[in-house]
């Protein structure tokens, strides 16, 4: 089943990455198709203005209803569809996780809807909330200046998921933050060579000695996550005392 991915923004070049890379490898595969639209393209005012000042004051400007409303009429139909899920990258929105990541991965469409000054009318996502599923989601606790980047994260974090993607679906298996983990963080990685300027890679991971390195593994996630994470330590997680 392809995944239809759909970017609706003032500036659709930032989408123009998502050809090369894996990415660019699973729409030529099929798995994913995209398609990024100008929202300007349902303006009808010769300055093809998105924008206006905001009821009740304050700064900046925030983004009109009426292009978002023409757009989705053309991209997404005029019809309900809970299958369907917009997402409107926010700073007020939900964290976005790894099992929204897991959850997204089986969706078939997906339209990313990507802000900028200073937001969207809200009655645009009451709108979408009315009509299909939606995830108001945010990136992290900074500010950025549009959704687009939080888009093409978003879409990175899914569509690696998606079946079919990944050349090795068990390297999926051991990531921070995948189920299989426990939650922890991922253990420091090493290759070859085995003394580089000085510094070398811890002799157990040149033991062969499957045990011990699987201990020395799951003590360095611990460790790393008590101290850097401290938020997902919601248990004891054996930590060596
Ligand atoms: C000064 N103002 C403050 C409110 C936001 C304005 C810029 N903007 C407009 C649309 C929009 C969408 C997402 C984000 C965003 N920022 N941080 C994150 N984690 C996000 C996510 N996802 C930012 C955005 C700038």
């Amino acid at each position: 089943m392809t995944m239809r991915l759909d970017y609706l923004s003032i500036f659709p070049a930032y989408f123009d990455v998502l050809d090369i890379s894996l990415l660019g490898k699973a729409a030529v595969n099929g798995l994913v198709e995209v398609h990024a639209h100008d929202l300007r393209d349902w303006t009808h005012d010769r300055h093809r203005t998105v924008d206006d000042t905001p009821c009740g004051g304050g700064a900046g400007m925030v983004m009109k209803p009426d292009p978002w409303g023409e757009a989705f009429d053309e991209i997404i139909g005029t019809e309900p569809d809970s299958s369907v899920h917009v997402i409107f990258p926010s700073p007020s929105g939900a964290p976005f996780t790894q099992s929204a990541a897991q959850e997204l991965s089986s969706a078939v469409r997906i339209v990313f809807c990507c802000g900028r000054y200073e937001g969207i009318d809200h009655r645009v996502i009451d709108y979408a909330r009315s009509m299909w599923t939606v995830h108001e989601v945010s990136l992290g606790d900074y500010v950025l200046n549009g959704g687009e980047v939080a888009a093409l994260a978003i879409t990175e974090a899914v569509v690696r998921l998606v079946p079919g993607f990944m050349g090795n679906p068990e390297s999926l298996a051991e990531e921070s933050f995948s189920a299989g983990q426990d939650g922890l963080l991922e253990y420091p990685l090493f290759t070859r060579p085995v003394s580089w300027r000085g510094l070398d890679v811890p002799e157990v991971l040149m033991s062969g000695h499957h045990g011990r390195i699987a201990k020395w593994r799951r003590d360095e996630s611990v460790r790393l996550t008590c101290e850097r994470r401290p938020d997902l330590t919601d248990s004891d997680f054996g930590v060596p005392h």
